[in-house]
């Protein structure tokens, strides 16, 4: 919330980022509430149902942020260093709000009497089936990709177990955030798919994933065959806004604008990063686009990621960008986020973006 404060003035005047706004203070005074209180059962009752409705409020943050940013856009003329604030507002913002939702999630999965699964703690499956989450993510992908063009490509799926061979991999994970992740690269890799070749194309090349287990690493990489992404655009793909769909319609009522904001692969990276994993991508333009997602083998190592307000954040804030100290200032800063060069429509395939899972 006192990072919320040091973002630049415009965008805080924006409607939908006051609203975002509101709800943190609302949700955070009615936490403080319970540090007056004496524990007992019926007040852990009610703290957790504090909890879920806490949840609920917030669940539209991500579109709300987003439709602030866009409001901005359209108001605004927006300069470098606003728009460097803003990355790194929202990543670091967007990560913290993982985190409190894993918290929540966990309080009241453990404590309010919903879990009827003797395996998972809580949200975390100490026994992931990557290949199952996989396969899930993959088919909710399809039928959205199959609602829109009447196609989509086949998946295959391999595993290498590098630690036990032929033994199915199993990892300690939150499988919510993994098909989140998956569910994401599907959607772009089916996308890219069937617009390189047509939807109307006799075969569409599948979408292959290779689930591996290294020493130190589990990797979960997605290949397609979608025409790939120029070079020139590479540098923005984790650029919240950047996206090659479709602007989504304005909404008067903050609603949420279903999809195609370009949030697809900057969250999922966070949902990556959190557990101290990654996630990144390399293509090869004209031809299709490879995405790894790496997590942490060793579930010790895997603890949370997560930002921290000091003086160095704020002064983030405020500092200048440096002048260029090299002749040509890089091809991409040409480049406008937001735009719109493929007139086929994706709001549907885009439909559960922001509905992050936890
Ligand atoms: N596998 C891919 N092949 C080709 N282009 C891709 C691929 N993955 C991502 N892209 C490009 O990167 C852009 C940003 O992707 P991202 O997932 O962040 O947002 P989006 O899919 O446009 O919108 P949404 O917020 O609904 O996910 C896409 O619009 C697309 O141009």
């Amino acid at each position: 919330m006192k990072e919320i404060n040091l973002l630049p003035d415009n965008l805080l005047r924006m409607p939908s980022v006051s609203l975002v706004n509101d709800w943190y203070v609302r949700s955070f005074s009615e936490i403080l509430e319970f540090e007056k209180t004496d524990v007992t059962d019926k007040v852990l009752d009610r703290f957790c149902q504090s909890l879920v409705k806490i949840r609920n409020r917030h669940t539209d943050v991500v579109q709300t942020m987003a439709q602030g940013v866009l409001e901005l856009k359209e108001s605004h003329k927006i300069d470098h260093q606003t728009e460097n604030s803003i990355q790194y507002f929202l990543d670091r913002f967007y990560m913290s709000r993982i985190s409190i939702r894993m918290l929540i999630n966990q309080h009241t999965l453990l404590f309010g009497g919903q879990l009827n699964d003797s395996r998972h703690v809580g949200c975390i499956d100490p026994q992931c089936d990557l290949v199952g989450v996989v396969k899930d993510a993959y088919e909710n992908a399809r039928f959205l990709c199959d609602q829109y063009y009447l196609a989509s490509p086949d998946l295959i799926v391999r595993e290498h177990n590098e630690r036990e061979h032929g033994v199915p991999i199993r990892i300690v994970y939150v499988p919510s955030h993994l098909y989140h992740m998956l569910f994401e690269l599907f959607k772009n890799s089916m996308r890219a798919v069937i617009e390189h070749h047509g939807s109307n194309a006799e075969h569409h090349p599948p979408v292959v994933v290779t689930i591996v287990r290294g020493r130190e690493d589990i990797c979960v990489k997605v290949s397609d065959q979608g025409g790939g992404i120029p070079r020139s655009h590479t540098d923005l793909l984790f650029n919240y806004m950047f996206s090659t769909a479709p602007q989504p319609p304005k909404s008067d009522a903050h609603t949420a604008p279903l999809a195609g904001y370009g949030y697809g692969l900057p969250i999922s990276r966070l949902y990556a990063r959190y557990f101290h994993g990654d996630l990144i991508l390399l293509s090869c333009d004209g031809y299709g686009t490879d995405t790894i997602i790496y997590m942490k083998a060793l579930s010790n190592e895997a603890n949370e990621l997560l930002p921290v307000f000091n003086k160095t954040s704020s002064k983030f804030y405020r500092a200048t960008i440096p002048a260029a100290d090299w002749s040509n200032a890089s091809s991409s800063m040409g480049i406008r986020h937001m735009t719109t060069t493929s007139p086929r429509k994706q709001t549907v395939m885009q439909n559960e973006t922001m509905h992050a899972q936890c």
